[in-house]
């Protein structure tokens, strides 16, 4: 598990760890982890040219320190400070060390084999300073390999929200827990790869994170596993009522993925029963309506279902639902909030906007929030689709963020494939954020398996690898 911890509980638990420990020691960890994750990335440390971008804060003291021990090891380092302050004793480290200060970052960078951003870590506020802009800019344009300290700076730390410019680096060193912005959009693009080092902070961080990102070993204790004596209707009855005369596709993407979810067996309602069973004759079909249909343990709604009923006879079950695309379009509240059994709402950013009643681009600038407030207003589970998928629980538990995302799974109908998919997990008895969560993993990871190549990929494709991603994430 990837844990995140949003700012307020870093300083705490910092301070606590602080108050054991001699005066600088962490600083002194942080740096320590920095410059070798910056000795690895460099290779060859010995005559490579390293600027640093120094801000007014610790941020600022962390890369002074980890510049002086790329100076000790050969590195020819220029600090750039701009801020109104610089940490003296880390300037004193750094030129002991052999480096220099310049106050012409444009030359600097010219030449740099790697910029460390040192300009602002947990204590930003607000996107870059007017004058760090064209500094963030030129680092990114020159050929060096930019590492963000801690953070990328501009970003917001417990939102991953980008308000004004942020410095885009390549790879992020960030120290003793990720932070929440790190892993959500849109600042997790600024991030590029994130690398954490241990300074420590487990012994006093609080153990119930802020925020977490799902890994292959969480995934796998999370999938159902059929026992000897497992029969289908054991291994739970998914019930899939999607599809119109208008998208038949839809239905049929639905099941693809509801039978690669580990439900015994995928009842289809709707009109596309002929699409349905031309590419899957082990689903079950009815034309519907759903309470006629047999039993089931988690139905899904909504994917091209255009006007075709079914939404309201599910949400009046007594089984856990999930509703997307179409079965979320004119959603209330109430008619979520009254149901006895789990429901899972999966929107991307235009439907969870339309639910909100904000427009797209709101929901894309505060996803976070997003996808916080329709669980509070819904008392449902959500899932909230792009590049980092976000699931939130009505009962307060950690948000958590995709890490398996690929920008590939942006084409039609991969969202039907999804729902199949989590619907599926959810009637093998899934707890719905484990079902959402465990989905969006598998989804992207197919997603990611069927572009290893940088090929586009299909909706169709990512259905037909999610066994591959089901045994990559089971056999580690
Ligand atoms: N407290 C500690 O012992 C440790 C702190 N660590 C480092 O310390 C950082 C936090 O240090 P600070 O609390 O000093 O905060 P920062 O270094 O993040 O920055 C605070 C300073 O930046 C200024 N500032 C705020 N927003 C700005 C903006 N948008 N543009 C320019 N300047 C801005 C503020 O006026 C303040 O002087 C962490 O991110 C981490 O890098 C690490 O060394 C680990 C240990
Ligand atoms: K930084």
């Amino acid at each position: 598990m990837r844990n995140a911890h949003r700012v307020e509980t870093v300083r705490a638990a910092e301070a606590a760890l602080m108050a054991r420990l001699p005066e600088g020691a962490l600083m002194q960890r942080a740096a320590a982890g920095l410059a070798a994750a910056c000795c690895s990335l460099l290779g060859r440390v010995y005559g490579a040219r390293v600027v640093l971008l120094v801000g007014s804060g610790d941020n600022g003291g962390d890369t002074l320190y980890a510049g002086a021990r790329l100076a000790r090891r050969g590195a020819g380092v220029t600090a750039v400070p701009l801020g109104a302050r610089v940490h003296e004793a880390g300037l004193a480290a750094l030129r002991a060390a052999g480096g220099r200060v310049s106050d012409d970052p444009f030359e600097a960078l010219a030449a740099a084999d790697l910029v460390l951003d040192g300009i602002t870590g947990i204590g930003g506020r607000g996107g870059l300073r007017p004058e760090a802009v064209p500094v963030a800019r030129a680092a990114r344009g020159s050929d060096a390999v930019v590492v963000a300290v801690d953070l990328p700076s501009g970003i917001d730390a417990d939102t991953g929200e980008v308000s004004g410019e942020a410095l885009r680096a390549d790879a992020t060193v960030t120290f003793g827990t990720y932070k929440p912005g790190l892993l959500i959009d849109p600042a997790r693009e600024y991030a590029g790869a994130v690398r954490l080092v241990d300074i420590g902070l487990g012994a006093t961080l609080p153990s119930v994170p802020d925020m977490e990102a799902l890994q292959h070993e969480d995934v796998a204790r999370l999938l159902p596993v059929p026992f000897a004596s497992s029969d289908k209707y054991r291994r739970g009855v998914v019930g899939v009522v999607a599809g119109s005369a208008r998208y038949p596709g839809a239905a049929v993407l639905a099941v693809a993925g509801a039978l690669r979810g580990g439900a015994g067996a995928v009842r289809y309602v709707g009109p596309a029963t002929d699409a349905v069973l031309a590419r899957f004759p082990e689903t079950l079909v009815h034309p519907g309506p759903p309470e006629k249909a047999g039993r089931v343990q988690a139905w899904v709604a909504g994917p091209g279902l255009g006007d075709e009923p079914g939404v309201a006879e599910v949400l009046a079950s007594d089984v856990p639902v999930l509703l997307d695309a179409d079965g979320l379009r004119d959603l209330s509240p109430e008619a979520v909030r009254g149901r006895a059994a789990p429901t899972l709402l999966t929107p991307h950013a235009g439907e969870a906007a339309a639910l909100l009643g904000v427009e797209r681009a709101e929901v894309e600038a505060h996803r976070l929030w997003a996808v916080r407030e329709l669980t509070a207003r819904f008392g449902a589970t959500v899932l909230l689709k792009g590049s980092t998928t976000l699931v939130a629980d009505p009962d307060g538990a950690p948000v958590r963020a995709n890490p398996t995302g690929t920008p590939w799974l942006a084409t039609a109908g991969s969202g039907d494939v999804l729902s199949g998919l989590a619907g599926s997990l959810l009637a093998a008895g899934l707890p719905a954020r484990d079902a959402a969560s465990a989905a969006a993993y598998l989804h992207g990871l197919a997603a990611r398996l069927t572009s290893a190549t940088a090929t586009p990929v299909t909706a169709t494709d990512v259905a037909a690898t999610l066994p591959r991603a089901w045994s990559d994430v089971t056999t580690v």
